[in-house]
């Protein structure tokens, strides 16, 4: 019975990741973007600790995507109207997906940079 519901919770998250894939443009550019990565990294190289920081920061950037555009969608469905509070919260939820892709682009530089120079 709870490996069923287990398995249930499983498949309603594959469903938000195959809506987050079909509706965001955003969220398929990052999956392309990872892919893109993760072949350089083979190509360049990376230690056991580097393939851990740059796993983290590919599944950290997907997953913050999908968080923003939950939130968007909440607040679409909480008013059709003009609200300060609804920008507030979709802006810093734009805001926190800008931080973290600049926190991971500085960090892929300093781990690809050293190696191509
Ligand atoms: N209901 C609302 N009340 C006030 N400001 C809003 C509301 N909905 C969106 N905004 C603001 O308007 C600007 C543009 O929002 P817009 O709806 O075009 O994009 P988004 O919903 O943030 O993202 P996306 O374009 O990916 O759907 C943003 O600053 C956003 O915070």
């Amino acid at each position: 019975m709870k490996a069923r519901r287990f398995f249930r919770s499983f498949q309603f998250a594959a469903q938000g990741i195959g809506t987050a894939l079909k509706r965001e443009q955003n969220i398929r550019f990052h999956f392309l973007a990872a892919i893109v990565v993760v072949f350089t990294g083979i190509l360049t190289g990376l230690s056991y600790m580097e393939w851990l920081v740059v796993i983290l920061l590919i599944g950290g950037m997907i997953a913050l995507e999908m968080i923003n555009s939950a939130i968007e969608r909440v607040v679409d469905l909480a008013t059709v109207e003009l609200h300060p509070l609804a920008k507030q919260s979709k802006d810093m939820a734009a805001g926190a997906v800008l931080v973290f892709a600049s926190a991971s682009a500085i960090i892929g530089l300093l781990i690809f940079l050293p190696k191509w120079l």
